[in-house]
């Protein structure tokens, strides 16, 4: 997968582009890059080093986890990350689309001004500024100043938005990558909103444990301060779904091996078991994204992750591995996978504590729906299960080689009847696209 990003996966099913199948796939397989993003040219900005390979993700003054986001920095190719990643950032419709998710909205608003006294005279750095909102949010609750780095062009739009709203004597947009950026002050607060599907997708969390390693004073306060991932079986329609798709596809491959035969004098059938583990990969391997009910959620859920922003490094949420034990507590269904989501909180630090806890979480809700949604991890076939049986799962979430950003997922899972029977241990691949 490449390009589509949060500009298409968080969208979910609102906003100018439905994350439904067809569409969805398609923008996914038949990515077009904006050739204007592949090639940016753009001028330092003065707190910015863009040269200097000295300063290449690493600021001097870090800890050992910064110099291993360092190493990664540096062996990521910039032009190709931007390429797949970042240039999605750089339009105001995607910016549009997180501006619009009230969950989300809501809990950095109430997070900022149930808490003013972390942001009341204070420094910020807003790692990712995008449209600017937090930096803007920091600023009316009383910030010094607030350095928003962004690095798209969308900083245009963000220095914009400052301006017209007359705080552009606290707020400094600073155009370019965090890792490269140079503040002229260690700040108070570092306000970010970097969290992917299912938390770690995207690994920006990399670039905001940079920006904390060089830029936080020691003590200092990370907005949000915790996040954790959770996992749960759940029931749903989808698989049958995909298996569908994955038949369709595959009839449709008969046909055109027929046809090319019979038109062209060529056998394709050579190629069937590539395409057809292709295909599956696709349409039956990778996780889904989807705002369950809370009805579709069959058993009890469990943390597999739990980061303390301040103290996290890079190695600790490179690999997320786990096993974990679920009950299932509705009696005669189907399991037909395990749904993942995640929760950030805002608790300041234990020395300098938030006045006002803020919860954020994406589990499945029918009125708190966010753009997030929840990542699905289909079984096929599903197994019949009633209350009172065990799920003994393995989790190991790893980043793909060829794309640091994008995750591969391995799930064991052992189901022990309520009578003690053992079933076969179910083994899947996943791959969160
Ligand atoms: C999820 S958006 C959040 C935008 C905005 N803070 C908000 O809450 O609406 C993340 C933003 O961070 C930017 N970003 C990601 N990694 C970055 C990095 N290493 N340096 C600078 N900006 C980055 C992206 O371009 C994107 O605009």
């Amino acid at each position: 997968m490449v390009h589509s990003f949060k500009r298409i996966l968080r969208e979910g099913d609102h906003g100018n582009v439905r994350v439904g199948e067809g569409l969805h796939h398609y923008l996914i397989r038949k990515p077009h890059l904006e050739p204007q993003y592949l090639e940016v040219e753009r001028k330092p900005h003065p707190h910015e080093t863009l040269k200097g390979a000295e300063n290449k993700g690493d600021c001097n003054m870090g800890t050992s986890a910064n110099a291993i986001a360092s190493d990664r920095s540096a062996s990521v190719h910039k032009g190709v990350d931007y390429a797949n990643y970042f240039c999605t950032y750089a339009f105001l419709y995607h910016q549009k689309e997180m501006l619009s998710d009230r969950v989300r909205m809501d809990a950095y608003f109430n997070a900022i001004f149930e808490n003013k006294h972390h942001f009341s005279g204070k420094t910020v750095l807003d790692v990712g500024t995008g449209s600017g909102i937090l930096a803007i949010w920091s600023a009316q609750a009383g910030a010094r100043k607030v350095y928003a780095v962004e690095a798209t062009n969308m900083s245009e739009h963000a220095r914009a938005l400052v301006k017209a709203n007359n705080l552009q004597h606290v707020v400094e947009v600073i155009e370019g990558s965090m890792e490269e950026v140079t503040l002229p002050e260690k700040v108070d607060v570092i306000i970010s909103e970097w969290m992917g599907y299912f938390l770690l997708r995207e690994s920006m969390f990399d670039s905001v444990i940079h920006a904390r390693d060089c830029w936080l004073k020691p003590t200092g306060v990370m907005y949000p301060s915790h996040a954790r991932m959770w996992m749960a079986p759940i029931r749903t329609g989808m698989g049958d779904h995909k298996m569908g798709d994955y038949h369709s596809a595959m009839d449709d491959w008969h046909n055109f091996v027929d046809e090319t035969n019979t038109y062209y004098g060529v056998d394709m059938s050579i190629l069937t078991k590539p395409f057809s583990e292709e295909q599956r990969k696709y349409y039956l391997q990778t996780s889904s994204w989807n705002n369950l009910h809370p009805h579709q959620v069959i058993g009890t859920a469990a943390i597999i992750k739990e980061i303390d922003c301040l103290t996290a490094t890079v190695t600790d949420i490179e690999k997320v591995r786990s096993k974990f034990s679920l009950s299932v507590t509705t009696e005669n269904t189907k399991f037909c996978g395990f749904g993942g989501w995640f929760d950030v909180h805002f608790r300041g630090r234990s020395e300098d504590p938030a006045k006002h806890e803020i919860e954020l979480t994406t589990a499945p809700s029918v009125d708190f729906g966010t753009h997030w949604g929840q990542q699905v991890f289909l079984l096929h076939p599903p197994v019949h299960v009633s209350e009172g049986d065990d799920l003994k799962v393995s989790f190991l979430m790893s980043r793909l080689k060829e794309n640091h950003r994008l995750m591969e997922v391995e799930l064991g899972c052992e189901i022990q009847q309520r009578s003690g029977k053992l079933l076969a241990p179910l083994k899947n691949k996943f791959y969160i696209e």
